[in-house]
């Protein structure tokens, strides 16, 4: 699989039942990194009105997703005023690729229409967004418009009134210019946003914990990564994803995947699609309506049976999912499920117990073949804890 930190790491399986599978070619050590990737498409996470999204106050370039200091410091887009970027080689890059006259001026029209801004939920100006960045793709870079075409989703009936509205806005207001031998049909469309859905990862500004926010973070930018995109869920995930947004000297948005533990050659290497805190039913209703999959996992094996699920008492499914507030698994861990619980290790060794932050633990990468490094890292706060006070060898 090239692009993976070391061409021979990992390997593309299909597995019945998951579809494409990423599985170790050799045993792999924690805090291996396995994959960096840069994304093929990004796009805002801000509200097309201008709205700023909860929990961030910040302003960023809308090229590299940098943060800005001050608004005074950005070069504006010089047609809509409304772009802003930290330099002018951002400004002229973003110019060529994800900013042109277009997508300008497609912007500027949806911005202004009343119809998505003012009588549409807030998700639907994301996603329009997001087709426009994914048409755009198409015409500036076909290879990686097919790249995204590869990805899995096809087109939901549940989503299909969401795809025809946009289909029809974005068609009427700021048709694509044309391209020979393809159409922007609704059918496109509508995989697309599947597309958006199943793969997008979001680029979270930077945790900062204060009083307001709890430790919540809004997401600054959505990215499809082509490589990354192909991992598995796991509710016990074996690798989890670091990003360095702000800090990193270059690439920005790239995604790193590192192993949280050590693996044996043909191991399925999994992500955990949300903070691995979450309750059994608020996991199984996610990756149900979100993903189109029942996860049979060995922790939801063991915590399908638990007497105090929300299944087992015959709650509703309309219960709000409070994502970071969710009862904590370590307490779950720690109290009196102790023994139904053979994961408990997980919890304690490889998350962060940082208040609100639920990030997971892996270890710095080592350049000693044979041992671990002893620090790990959280891929949320940042905060770095010694193995050696958990006490325990790895696995
Ligand atoms: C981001 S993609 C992962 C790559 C995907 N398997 C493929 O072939 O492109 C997410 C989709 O993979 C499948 N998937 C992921 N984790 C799974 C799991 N634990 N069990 C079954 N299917 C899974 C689901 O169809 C999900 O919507």
């Amino acid at each position: 699989m090239s692009g993976m930190a070391s061409e021979s790491l990992l390997q593309i399986e299909e597995i019945e039942g998951r579809g494409r599978a990423i599985v170790s070619s050799k045993p792999l050590r924690g805090g291996d990194i396995v994959l960096r990737d840069s994304p093929i498409l990004l796009y805002s996470g801000s509200p097309l009105n201008g709205q700023q999204p909860l929990f961030s106050t910040s302003i960023y370039c809308d090229n590299c997703f940098k943060k800005l200091e001050s608004a005074s410091a950005a070069s504006s887009c010089p047609s809509c005023f409304q772009n802003r970027f930290c330099s002018q080689h951002c400004l002229s890059a973003s110019i060529a690729s994800s900013h042109t006259p277009w997508v300008c001026q497609a912007l500027s029209r949806l911005r202004d229409c009343p119809s998505l801004v003012l009588h549409q939920p807030l998700e639907r100006q994301i996603q329009a967004r997001f087709l426009i960045a994914a048409y755009n793709l198409a015409l500036v870079s076909p290879p990686n418009f097919q790249i995204l075409l590869s990805l899995q989703g096809y087109g939901e009936d549940k989503d299909a009134a969401a795809a025809q509205f946009l289909h029809s806005l974005i068609s009427s207001l700021c048709p694509p210019p044309p391209i020979d031998g393809f159409s922007f049909s609704f059918e496109i469309t509508s995989a697309l946003l599947s597309k958006d859905k199943l793969n997008a990862f979001g680029i979270m500004e930077p945790m900062e914990f204060n009083k307001e926010n709890c430790g919540q973070r809004s997401v600054r930018a959505y990215g499809i990564y082509p490589k990354a995109s192909l991992f598995n869920h796991d509710c016990l995930p074996n690798a989890c994803r670091f990003d360095y947004v702000d800090t990193a000297p270059d690439r920005n948005t790239d995604v790193i995947i590192r192993m949280i533990h050590d693996v044996p050659q043909g191991r399925e290497i999994c992500l955990s699609y949300f903070p691995v805190n979450w309750n059994y039913s608020n996991r199984k209703k996610r990756l149900l309506e979100e993903y189109g999959f029942t996860c049979e996992c060995d922790r939801c094996k063991v915590e399908a049976n638990w007497s105090d699920n929300e299944d087992n008492e015959g709650d509703d499914d309309d219960e709000a999912m409070e994502e970071d507030r969710d009862e904590s698994m370590v307490e779950e861990a720690t109290s009196e499920y102790e023994a139904d619980f053979p994961h408990a290790y997980f919890f304690l060794r490889y998350m962060c117990n940082r208040e609100n932050c639920w990030g997971t633990l892996a270890p710095l990468p080592s350049s000693d073949n044979n041992q671990s490094s002893i620090l790990l890292e959280c891929n949320v706060c940042g905060n770095m804890k010694n193995d050696e006070e958990f006490g325990v060898d790895a696995d």
